[in-house]
């Protein structure tokens, strides 16, 4: 096959897509497999503006979806990128992908109404292209667009000796668990804070894994997670899920109340190296 036609790709042509995955032989298959970084930029910014998608927004000069593909576009361990949109964002989204020249961006494909829906159009698609059992997956919301080098590499790492890793950063607020009383929330339990962490993305899978715990979580019409790792917490729960350190610059943006907060942090990351 020739060099990558990413105007092809567009289309979101399953066949393509799998003519350019990495291939590997099966017994080379745990040392080197697919790293495919998956970006979700498939929302509709509701607590944003949904008429401003939150994900098109410039940071310093790029979009935030740029920041957010070019971390994984730069990062060697990582071989392919797919990219979840929705109607409104994906001619720009083909655009800004045209013209930073992301060679890794194999297929822009459609996502869903729910943020797992998303996840779920970018599985079918790395199934459709027979992508290795054993490929890793790093599933990252475009909206963080300042995941640093580390947090990315270290999900690969940590799926050498786990099926499942997610970027999280520890707490340093003491959490409380609260009941609705309805008319007030009262704190029940106070969970030792050595144990808290904030989840941030990516959060990373043997590609097996998160298919067999979405095919789980497909017959439960009531579940509606905010990340992948729960689906695979409550449906794998055997399987456990480390922990790789995150930052607090790996800021999700999710209010205008962030963008200045995201302009600091852009600004100092020009500043340095990523
Ligand atoms: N149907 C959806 C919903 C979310 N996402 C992505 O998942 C990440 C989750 O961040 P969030 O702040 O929840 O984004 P939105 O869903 O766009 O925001 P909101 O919940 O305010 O509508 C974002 O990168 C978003 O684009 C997605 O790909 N598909
Ligand atoms: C995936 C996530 O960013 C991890 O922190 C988060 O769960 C997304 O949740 P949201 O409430 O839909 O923003």
């Amino acid at each position: 096959m020739g060099e990558f036609d990413r105007k092809k790709h567009r289309d979101t042509d399953e066949l393509e897509a799998q003519a350019h995955m990495t291939h590997t032989a099966p017994e080379e298959a745990t040392q080197s497999v697919p790293v495919v970084g998956i970006v979700l930029a498939a929302g509709f910014g509701t607590r944003f503006d949904p008429n401003e998608p939150k994900q098109l927004v410039s940071i310093a000069g790029k979009p935030i979806v740029c920041w957010s593909i070019e971390a994984f576009e730069i990062n060697d361990a990582v071989s392919d990128i797919v990219v979840a949109v929705n109607p409104q964002v994906r001619d720009h989204v083909e655009r800004l992908v045209d013209e930073y020249g992301y060679a890794k961006v194999r297929s822009i494909v459609n996502g869903g109404a729910e943020r797992v829906d998303s996840t779920l159009a970018t599985l079918d698609l790395l199934s459709q292209a027979d992508i290795p059992q054993q490929a890793k997956v790093l599933i990252h919301d475009a909206v963080r667009p300042f995941v640093e080098q580390p947090a990315i590499t270290g999900c690969v790492e940590a799926l050498d000796q786990y099926s499942a890793a997610t970027v999280a950063l520890a707490s340093t607020d003491t959490m409380l668990i609260t009941e609705d009383l309805g008319d007030r929330k009262v704190v029940r339990s106070v969970p030792d804070r050595a144990n808290m962490f904030r989840a941030q993305t990516p959060q990373a899978f043997r590609f097996s894994t998160i298919i067999k715990a979405y095919e789980l979580a497909a017959d439960d019409p009531d579940f509606h997670p905010t990340d992948d790792t729960r689906v695979v917490v409550e449906y794998l729960p055997q399987e456990p899920v480390a922990i790789v350190a995150g930052s607090a610059s790996n800021l999700k943006v999710t209010t205008k109340a962030d963008i200045p907060v995201a302009e600091q942090i852009a600004e100092r990351l020009q500043a340095g190296l990523r």
